[in-house]
């Protein structure tokens, strides 16, 4: 049977460079899918209808909750964002594994949703706080009060970061993405090998036992 695809999920303080990781690894395997939000925020410039975020009115976002359409939502930075749920189970019984960029509250739901068993959390903390600060700067895409706002939060996302299964500091960006490729290929190879490795185990077994080693 065809492996059921992961959810891998990266999640960070703003500004440490989720986004950035997310759209390298799209680029080193063009097979994984990302997981377009659903959000009541403003566009930024240069970001897509559709391909950064689904731009929504908060009509319309209570809409996708009510008829549970999110695999999950949740207000952040006084917006709120969802991952819709049909894309990314067609994407995993398809056998494509799918990337995330959500918040902690967003990967505790995913890792409490069905979907449990598939989830690959990576947690990704900056450097600094200082160079967190930088980053969100140097962005150029968020006003003075913005950041402000988010470096005030960027505590409140940390401190999650033990739930995760993974956790890098992103201080060099070639050598985080080198790292975030390391975990995927293994995660995929070890989920893959599973129930081979349980035949394989019950066939020992028996020759084991017919040996009466
Ligand atoms: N390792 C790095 N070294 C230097 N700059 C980096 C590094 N990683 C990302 N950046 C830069 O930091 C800025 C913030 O990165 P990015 O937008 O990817 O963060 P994010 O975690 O997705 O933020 P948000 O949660 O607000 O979407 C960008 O300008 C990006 O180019
Ligand atoms: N729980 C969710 N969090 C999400 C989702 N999409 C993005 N996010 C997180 O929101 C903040 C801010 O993002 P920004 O694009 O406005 O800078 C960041 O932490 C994202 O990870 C989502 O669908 N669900």
């Amino acid at each position: 049977m065809a492996r059921r695809g992961l959810l891998i999920i990266l999640s960070s303080p703003s500004g440490a460079g989720k986004s950035t990781l997310a759209k390298r690894l799209m680029v080193w395997d063009a097979s994984l899918r990302f997981s377009v939000s659903a959000t009541t925020r403003s566009p930024r410039a240069g970001e897509v209808d559709g391909t950064d975020y689904h731009f929504v009115d908060e009509a319309h976002f209570r809409k996708l909750v009510d008829d549970r359409d999110m695999l999950e939502h949740a207000r952040v930075f006084g917006n709120y964002y969802g991952s819709p749920k049909a894309p990314v189970q067609q994407a995993i019984d398809a056998g494509r594994d799918v990337l995330f960029d959500v918040d902690w509250q967003g990967a505790q739901q995913i890792a409490n949703s069905d979907l449990r068993d598939a989830v690959l959390s990576i947690f990704i903390l900056p450097p600094s706080i200082t160079e967190l600060h930088r980053r969100l700067v140097e962005r150029g895409q968020d006003d003075a009060d913005t950041i402000a706002g988010r470096m005030r939060k960027s505590w409140d996302e940390i401190s999650h970061w033990d739930g995760y299964d993974y956790v890098l500091v992103n201080d060099d960006l070639d050598q985080t993405e080198e790292r975030l490729r390391t975990i995927i290929s293994a995660e995929r190879l070890r989920r893959a090998q599973q129930p081979d490795l349980l035949d394989h185990v019950r066939t020992l077994q028996r020759e084991f036992e017919d040996r009466g080693a």
